[in-house]
């Protein structure tokens, strides 16, 4: 059953298309990697995705918990509602708080409880406080900051303000989760941590998972089916196998990469 229904999608910056009639399917449960050179339009589909921008033409179906929603051009926060969760490129993180207040506020920004609750501290809020506290605590450790918990967001070296970034995304309860370059700046074991990472949180949360990521062994390691974009339009998709022995991929991008992935 796919979860994500992409069709035509075309989004314009003045004279520059940066992605042009881009057609693109998740099934339930699958984890596909975006990939293409600098400049291909990978960020821009997920701005789309996400209401960061509105579209300039095609259409862009969710389907999550029995509801199938047209999401193009809505608000970010109702598209993270509906349960599309992301990363970022560029970290962004609450760097003077600590690793646990950026998760619960992350919770929080999918919490329901009424406002007079929460304006008046009553009875209701604390104990939803105490879920969120409780919530935000599993998520470190299932992203092994656990030990973390109580330290300023910006004292976390590089590739845990990435791993926080994901759990930040997680605690907007998902079940699409598009990631962003989560390997970028990560050394070859903290890349193999995060690989496998990605493969457990997939399966404990039952997500279905979109991935950009410039490392091809990450890539082609845990993705089922690739999309290659270049110059905002889709020059391939398949398998990892199909992709990387496809020579339009390998002219625009993978070039000599794809004998060491
Ligand atoms: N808000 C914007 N205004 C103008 N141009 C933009 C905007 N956002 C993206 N672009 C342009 O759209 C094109 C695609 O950019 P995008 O960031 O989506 O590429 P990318 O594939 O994610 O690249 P990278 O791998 O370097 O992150 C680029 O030419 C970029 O300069």
């Amino acid at each position: 059953m796919s979860i994500l229904d992409v069709k035509q999608l075309t989004r314009s910056f003045g004279g520059l298309t940066a992605v042009s009639h881009v057609d693109l399917t998740l099934d339930q449960g699958e984890l596909v990697g975006l990939i293409g050179p600098n400049g291909a339009g990978k960020t821009t589909v997920f701005n789309l995705l996400t209401g960061v921008y509105p579209p300039s033409s095609g259409t862009i179906v969710f389907s999550a918990h029995g509801q199938t929603t047209s999401i193009g051009g809505k608000a970010p926060y109702a598209i993270c509602r509906a349960g599309i969760g992301r990363t970022f490129q560029n970290i962004r993180l609450f760097k003077e708080l600590t690793v646990l207040e950026n998760v619960m506020i992350a919770f929080q920004q999918n919490q329901r409880y009424p406002l007079p609750t929460s304006l008046l501290r009553l009875p209701g809020f604390g104990r939803a406080e105490d879920e969120i506290r409780d919530g935000a605590r599993e998520l470190l450790e299932v992203m092994h900051l656990g030990h973390k918990a109580e330290e300023y967001a910006v004292n976390l070296s590089y590739g845990e303000q990435r791993h926080l970034e994901i759990a930040r995304a997680l605690a907007t309860r998902p079940t699409l989760l598009l990631l962003d370059e989560p390997a970028a700046g990560m050394n070859p074991t903290e890349t193999a941590n995060l690989t496998r990472l990605i493969t457990q949180i997939r399966q404990d949360f039952g997500l279905t998972i979109l991935l950009i990521e410039h490392d091809m062994s990450l890539v082609m390691q845990i993705c089922e089916r690739i999309y290659v974009l270049d110059h905002g339009i889709v020059i391939a998709s398949g398998t990892p196998d199909e992709v990387r022995s496809d020579p339009k991929v390998i002219e625009a991008y993978l070039g000599e990469e794809v004998d060491h992935a």
